[in-house]
């Protein structure tokens, strides 16, 4: 665990010092967006146009941010355009790496051992955090963008004439509704339950515990009366909320102490989980042992055995009748 700074590695773990305790999250740094025809999108550069075969996503099936851009990969049927790499889940003295185990994907593009390898590739004097999920240009040989979240724009809509699948998670239309959900489930859910665990303070990890349940209150109020979190449709407010929740009980529960309730109690939110479990191809980015490797392994001062619990038994696969609400 550790960052770059001024393009050297040095191993070191999040300062809460500073922060009374609390787990400040970095702005991610390459923020250029894919489009049709190259053309700058809403921040960093233009120059990337949506071409098959061009890009690369290095993930780790661990991450909850990772998660979501493999998931649209998926979804919008990109396979054939964007070829991806899966990290190593341990998290050690070197970050993310490629060392061979089970469901890794070594690095075909770069030949990279380290993830803060294509960082100083993108960038030699880059400093700050080393993180997945990583969209990066074999042409221009750089960094598109790290950051989850409009990785997931992207691939929603800039390959659309070039053949992707069917389907608009960001409609016009829901715009408002998806953006007012996305900024409570980010900051209470998606980052509430790291902010719970990373916590050095007593003050700090109840705060965020409280406002993590509060959240996921309003949420299942909502998934009670709504199919999905914008409404009757599908959109990636839900997605970006499914990739917490699924790592809710095996992980977040115990791991990192958010443990008021399970999601197996909230019928909403549970069902709303196996519903979009089950959606065609998003099953097959589940890795249920990096998810519980990668956080129980890597984080030691958390857990300074790295033994990986063997429970709980969940079956995400199971009948959700959610067409009925
Ligand atoms: N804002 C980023 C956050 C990504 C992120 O924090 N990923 C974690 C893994 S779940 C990571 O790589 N952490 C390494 C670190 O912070 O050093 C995004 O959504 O893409």
């Amino acid at each position: 665990m550790g960052l770059l700074i001024d393009g050297q590695w040095t191993d070191q773990w999040y300062d809460t010092k500073s922060t009374g305790g609390r787990f400040v999250r970095s702005e991610a740094q390459f923020r250029n967006w894919i489009t049709p025809d190259g053309s700058a999108g809403p921040s960093g550069e233009g120059g990337f146009a949506a071409e098959p075969g061009r890009y690369h996503l290095y993930v780790s099936l661990a991450c909850p941010w990772a998660h979501r851009t493999l998931i649209f990969r998926a979804i919008k049927q990109l396979d054939s355009f964007i070829s991806v790499s899966v990290v190593n889940p341990l998290m050690a003295h070197h970050g993310w790496t490629f060392e061979p185990d089970e469901g890794v994907v070594a690095d075909h593009v770069n030949h990279a051992s380290y993830v803060h390898q294509l960082y100083t590739l993108a960038q030699p004097g880059y400093t700050g955090r080393v993180t997945v999920p990583v969209l990066w240009d074999k042409q221009r040989r750089t960094i598109v963008n790290n950051e989850s979240s409009e990785i997931i724009r992207m691939l929603n809509s800039a390959f659309d004439g070039a053949g992707a699948a069917a389907g608009d998670y960001y409609p016009t239309g829901l715009r408002e509704q998806i953006d007012e959900v996305n900024a409570d489930v980010y900051a209470n859910i998606n980052n509430g339950v790291y902010r719970a665990g990373f916590a050095t303070s007593q003050e700090a990890y109840e705060q965020a515990v409280q406002e993590l349940f509060q959240a996921l209150g309003r949420m299942e109020r909502r998934l009670l009366k709504q199919r999905y979190l914008a409404g009757a449709v599908l959109t990636e407010a839900d997605w970006r909320l499914f990739t917490t929740l699924l790592r809710f009980d095996p992980v977040y529960y115990g791991h990192f102490k958010c443990n008021l309730k399970r999601l197996v109690d909230f019928p909403g939110l549970w069902g709303f989980t196996r519903e979009l479990y089950q959606y065609p191809g998003v099953a097959a980015t589940v890795n249920m042992d990096h998810i519980k490797g990668h956080y129980y392994r890597s984080h030691t001062q958390i857990n300074p055995t790295g033994i990986v619990p063997a429970g709980p038994v969940i079956d995400f696969s199971a009948q959700h009748q959610r067409e009925l609400v």
